[in-house]
């Protein structure tokens, strides 16, 4: 264990600094009233002191620096990296697929926006059951607004795989939680992040998808009244979420509602500080006739990409996902589960 000294006329505490857990750093007074202080050090002894401890400040900040703080890296480097973590995981519906470039990208938060009924739960079952089922990978499934249906996943499962068996593997892949309130969904992301994720039954830890439904509907009740607080704990949640995708290679799905303006024009909720979380941006819509209102027919817009150019859209099915496969396991190899 490594001691700091630093002196100071008001404290005599000793602080284990948590950055840094082989120094403890110890405070100590020449104040009259401290009568077990050091009372002997000259002044010239306390001045090499200093020196002594500016030299350390600086190692520590150096070393510090080096373990949190971000380098440049060359484009080459980037490159690999990215071939190297980046997995492309498939939504199981073609359309959404296209706008996303293949799907849905680890090391990446994905937002899908949309106004109540617009579809995005449906979206967000679909993309579970199609990560555990047909990539056999994990999920961890975050509702905060009531809307997950088991017997609505349950029904896209068995659209996916025949066997009873199957299913109950696919269905032991997603682990669903709900939380009511951003402090409660800090806590679930924060004890994923720490290792605190059940491990699937095979004990491979296979997480591949963390799917939040909503991010509005926990952060609404604080972004209102004390927008301090509601502002920091909005960021809190952007840092956790990016954090996890990045650290787990894990792809980031979370749903978000959107704001009306006064000429109907729609934007996504949260504002301005939130518009930079998501890395790419989906906004659903119903598409408006007769004819397609009966087989919920929906568009999907992309408004936010760095791959693919903006308001492209497509339209797609909302059973889509209940569609049985027929040729699947003829198919099979040819799944796009890891596409680098
Ligand atoms: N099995 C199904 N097949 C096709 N469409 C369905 C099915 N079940 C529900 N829907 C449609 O999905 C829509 C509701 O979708 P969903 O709950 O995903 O909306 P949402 O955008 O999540 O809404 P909210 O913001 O209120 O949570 C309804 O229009 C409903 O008709």
């Amino acid at each position: 264990m490594n001691y700091v000294f630093v002196s100071s006329h008001l404290f005599y505490c000793t602080i284990t600094f948590h950055f840094f857990p082989t120094y403890k750093i110890v405070y100590f007074s020449s104040h009259k009233h401290n009568s077990h202080m050091k009372k002997d050090s000259s002044f010239t002894d306390c001045i090499s002191s200093f020196r002594t401890l500016s030299l350390t400040l600086v190692a520590i900040n150096r070393v510090l620096l080096a373990q949190y703080a971000s380098f440049p890296i060359n484009g080459a480097d980037l490159y690999d990296e990215l071939l190297s973590s980046t997995a492309i995981l498939s939504t199981g519906n073609e359309s959404l697929d296209k706008l996303l470039d293949s799907g849905l990208y680890t090391g990446e938060v994905t937002e899908l926006i949309g106004s109540p009924g617009s579809g995005k739960t449906q979206v967000c079952l679909g993309v579970a059951a199609n990560v555990a089922c047909e990539l056999k990978r994990n999920v961890v499934y975050i509702d905060s607004t009531g809307g997950l249906s088991a017997s609505r996943l349950l029904e896209i499962v068995k659209s996916k795989v025949s066997t009873a068996e199957q299913q109950l593997d696919a269905l032991r892949r997603i682990y669903v939680t709900e939380v009511f309130d951003i402090f409660s969904m800090l806590k679930v992301l924060q004890t994923l992040r720490t290792g605190g994720f059940p491990e699937s039954p095979s004990g491979s830890s296979s997480l591949k998808a963390v799917i939040v439904d909503s991010v509005r509907a926990v952060l609404l009740p604080v972004i209102g009244g004390n927008q301090i607080e509601g502002l920091s704990l909005m960021m809190q949640l952007a840092g956790e979420l990016r954090m996890i995708s990045r650290d787990f290679c894990v792809a980031v799905l979370v749903t978000n509602h959107v704001i009306r303006e006064s000429n109907g024009a729609v934007k996504p909720g949260l504002g301005r500080s939130w518009s930079h979380v998501p890395r790419t941006r989906i906004l659903l819509q119903h598409v408006n006739s007769e004819m397609t209102t009966q087989n919920g027919l929906r568009r999907a817009t992309l408004l936010k990409s760095s791959r693919q150019p903006c308001q492209i859209s497509e339209e797609f099915c909302l059973g889509s996902w209940n569609h049985h496969k027929v040729v699947k396991e003829a198919k099979e190899d040819s799944i796009p589960e890891e596409a680098h």
